[in-house]
């Protein structure tokens, strides 16, 4: 059942302030119908489960069409051999699953109620190779305290750094309120938004690295904005923290499969290897959505795509939208490409290496997961064979990357990183470079395709669409898959579901006068706070 039934005592997480955004009332009464209304969801992706579970539970006929052979998009994992004939799995690796992930978790819940298929990750621990790491492991998660204590504990703020962070700017941003927030920052870059804070160089590595590149994309290029909405997400306007799950084994068996059953529960349906080539008008003011040869019949139609898919089929379906419309969806951008490399090594990493390493400093090497740590095909393998399953991720290469030089790189980071590894073989590697996520630019958040599109019979869902509170990625797609399924029954009288979020304002929005002049008073504090830290960092 939806936990969004009980919205009077439901909470989605810790955070009493999470707020809960109801659906547009139904536009009229529900007008009697003989056949339940027809919706095609176009892409299996996070965004695509989401619509359809949200439509087939209103009693929607949904049928979900989804290229690959898995549901889960992004997300998906498939089976592989290894060379000794064992199975062993493969996807495109490491996924934070964010406690302040609401309808992502609240989608999850439908198949596993409990969230038994997540475990919790104690830490978000990052390396860096010009110095000491910083951690977030018992780091109080109520804002502002967990940003002073995080602040007064990290070596990416010395109390120097500290007295030179332009305070007013610092207020001035982080008084957030979305989704004005977005719309003010149009055409301002991660990078400025760190030079007009003065941020100290480490603490805009663990900024940068940590948040920005995880976008995908050169701070350079990445929307200023997106980068304080996750300030926003994780520090400031929300308590639960920078803490994360992730799935314990892996995601088609945990996540997908049994949401696909849930779904076929609810009287949807699902077809896998459906390669949708294009959507028409058909005669009788329906449309008409095309799988090679076969033509399926639909009311509606959510695009539930990645960026170059969704502009690919909206290219090839001239009739849907208007001139604008189609232009704005052509402009989607797509970010550079990732790298994923998983390695099934000889032997094990040193026992003390955390499940997962954010890294800065070590080449094109954003990350390393030990993925016995946390996935139980790893950690069978792992037990059975001796040896330990790492991965390794790059995010944002630079253009015209060659990929063998891409792979040695990474290994060489590895090698830096955890030097064990120097001296134990690869029995098998998988490598997947690809250019298929989002890029949120410095362009006008205005000018990105949101849910709602010229035609009310289709709507768009997914991490490359607009929407105006404060998520991203993952929950961005869950969220957006909700809002596409809330538009369509609502337009059609039937009642939607509604979304949660972290709160739409920062709780430093209109700190003023002596308020002012006590978080002045706490940076003192804070300033002395790191000196002791530092030296005691120093005499350890
Ligand atoms: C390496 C990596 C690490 C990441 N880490 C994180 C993380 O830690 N936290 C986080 O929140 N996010 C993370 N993300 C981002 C996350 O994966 C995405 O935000 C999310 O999966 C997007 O979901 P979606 O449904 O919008 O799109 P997708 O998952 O891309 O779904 C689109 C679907 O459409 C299908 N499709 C495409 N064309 C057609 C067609 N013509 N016909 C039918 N189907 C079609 C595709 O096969 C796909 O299944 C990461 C992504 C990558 C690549």
């Amino acid at each position: 059942m939806s936990p969004l039934r009980h919205r009077a005592t439901y909470r989605p997480g810790r955070d009493p302030r999470a707020v809960f955004h109801p659906a547009p009332p139904p536009a009229h009464p529900a007008e009697g119908q003989d056949a339940a209304r027809r919706v095609v969801v176009v892409g299996g992706g996070i965004a695509g489960i989401s619509a359809a579970v949200a439509l087939a539970e209103r009693g929607v006929d949904v049928t979900v069409l989804e290229r690959e052979a898995q549901l889960g998009g992004r997300v998906r994992s498939w089976d592989i051999t290894l060379p000794d004939g064992s199975a062993s799995r493969m996807s495109r690796g490491f996924h934070a699953f964010f406690r302040q992930y609401y309808n992502l978790r609240a989608l999850l819940r439908r198949a596993d109620p409990t969230l038994s298929a997540l475990r919790p990750l104690e830490d978000y621990p990052l390396a860096r190779a010009d110095g000491p790491g910083d951690s977030f492991a018992g780091i109080p998660r109520t804002p502002p305290l967990n940003l002073a204590a995080f602040v007064a504990r990290s070596p990416s703020f010395t109390a120097a750094d500290l007295a030179r962070v332009d305070l007013d700017q610092a207020l001035g941003l982080l008084d957030l309120e979305f989704p004005r927030s977005f719309h003010d920052l149009d055409g301002v870059s991660a990078s400025e938004v760190l030079d007009r804070l003065r941020f100290p160089a480490g603490a805009r590595d663990l900024a940068l690295e940590v948040f920005a590149r995880s976008f995908f994309a050169d701070p350079k290029e990445f929307s200023g904005a997106e980068l304080l909405a996750m300030f926003h997400l994780y520090f400031v306007g929300s308590a639960e923290g920078l803490l994360f799950d992730v799935p314990r084994d892996d995601y088609d068996r945990t996540l997908w499969a049994p949401l696909g059953r849930y779904l076929h529960e609810q009287g949807g349906r699902v077809r896998v290897g459906a390669s949708v080539t294009g959507v028409t008008e058909g005669d009788d003011g329906g449309l008409r959505v095309h799988v090679g040869e076969e033509t399926l019949e639909a009311d509606a139609v959510v695009l539930a795509l990645d960026p170059p898919s969704l502009r690919d089929v909206v290219a090839a379906s001239p009739a849907l939208g208007d001139a604008d419309w189609r232009a704005r969806v052509g402009g989607v951008r797509s970010a550079p490409a990732f790298a994923v490399g998983r390695l099934w090594l000889d032997g094990p990493v040193r026992g003390d290496r955390p499940p997962f390493l954010g890294t800065s400093g070590f080449g094109p090497l954003d990350n390393v997961s030990v993925l016995e740590r946390f996935e139980d095909h790893a950690t069978t393998w792992s037990r059975e064979h001796g040896g330990s399953v790492v991965e390794v991720h790059a995010y944002a290469l630079p253009a015209g990357y060659d990929e063998p030089q891409v792979r040695r790189d990474l290994l060489a980071a590895l090698h830096a990183v955890y030097p064990e590894t120097r001296d134990l073989t690869a029995v098998h590697e998988e490598w997947l470079v690809k250019a298929d996520c989002v890029l949120v630019g410095t362009e006008d958040w205005g000018s990105r395709p949101g849910v709602a599109t010229p035609d009310p019979r289709v709507v768009l869902a997914g991490d490359a669409v607009r929407c105006d509170l404060p998520v991203a990625l993952m929950e961005r797609a869950a969220t957006t898959g909700v809002q596409a399924a809330d538009l369509l029954l609502t337009g059609w009288g039937l009642t939607g579901h509604g979304v949660w979020s972290v709160p739409m304002a920062s709780p430093l929005r209109g700190v003023t006068g002596p308020a002012r002049r006590g978080v002045r008073a706490a940076r003192r504090v804070l300033g002395s706070q790191s000196r002791a830290a530092a030296s005691r960092r120093r005499s350890r």
